[in-house]
């Protein structure tokens, strides 16, 4: 992928040599693969998806067809489109759970002059979080505490370990806005916002670049739905979030990115319509 700075009109505020600001108080950069301007300065990375198409073993059928994407770190990207379209499938891709049949995903960073300035870093999984659809079918303890450290270490580590482990934790609780909660309360009794609240904290725990989301609003009332809506964007501003959602309306506003999921795994760029 190549991308390359905007012309500057002699009026505009010039940050640095390569970078203006726009009217909307944004610097942008102009990325030929995405071709659109980038809602960034300088150095920054991008999140990419180049012609990756996916054919489950065993079968015939492409559910994904040369997909590609270009998400800039600490953006909003949104796919939608048809159920069965494949937009699942190709978080699980993102998220490292299946292997693309072919094409490539990984990490880009750029210069000033928007050109790549090193080798693509692979997006390994520990890279990505991933909440799926109904998050909280698969809370598996009694407790809050538990379902947040998870797989963490049990037996009697280093203290500084444990302080990370710690730290860690008390970022996540307070990013999602759980700390009202008693940590020994059992997550099944938890409001519908709340479940959600913990899905994501759990995720954040392992401080990922990336947090891919699945239909977040799904299954939620109008008051969690907000509140999550809320949360969203509040999480924005620390990390990039990639979403798969129906809910067009009520995100639309979060969104910086977003992409159509054609049926047969066709995906193409295009931007919201909803008012
Ligand atoms: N392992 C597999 N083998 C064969 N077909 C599969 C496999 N996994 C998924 N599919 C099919 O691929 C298509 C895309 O599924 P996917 O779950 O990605 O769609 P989706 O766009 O996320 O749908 P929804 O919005 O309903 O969640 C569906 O027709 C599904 O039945």
């Amino acid at each position: 992928m190549a991308s390359m700075p905007i012309t500057l009109p002699s009026s505009s505020s010039v940050l640095g040599s390569r970078t203006l600001e726009l009217p909307t108080v944004v610097s942008a950069q102009f990325c030929i693969r995405c071709n659109r301007a980038l809602k960034v300065s300088c150095n920054h990375s991008c999140f990419e998806v180049r012609d990756v198409s996916y054919r489950p073993p065993g079968t015939q059928i492409n559910l994904l067809n040369e997909v590609n994407i270009c998400l800039p770190e600490k953006s909003f990207g949104l796919i939608f489109g048809r159920s069965g379209s494949g937009k699942t499938t190709l978080l699980q891709l993102i998220a490292g759970l299946t292997k693309p049949t072919s094409g490539s995903i990984y990490i880009q960073r750029y210069d000033n002059d928007g050109k790549p300035n090193q080798s693509p870093e692979q997006l390994t999984p520990e890279r990505v979080g991933i909440v799926f659809q109904f998050p909280e079918r698969y809370f598996i303890t009694d407790n809050v505490l538990d379902e947040v450290t998870f797989g963490w270490p049990r037996q009697r580590g280093d203290l500084q370990l444990k302080e990370l482990l710690a730290s860690r934790l008390q970022r996540a609780i307070i990013s999602v806005g759980l700390h009202g909660i008693p940590l020994d309360k059992d997550p099944h009794s938890l409001s519908g916002g709340y479940k959600r609240r913990l899905a994501l904290a759990t995720q954040l725990v392992q401080i990922p670049n990336l947090l891919i989301l699945d239909e977040p609003l799904a299954g939620l009332d109008w008051k969690a739905r907000a509140d999550v809506v809320k949360l969203l964007k509040h999480l924005k501003k620390e990390l990039t979030l990639l979403v798969v959602s129906h809910d067009l309306r009520e995100l639309a506003s979060l969104v910086d990115h977003s992409w159509k999921m054609e049926m047969g795994g066709v995906l193409k760029e295009e931007p919201l319509s909803v008012q």
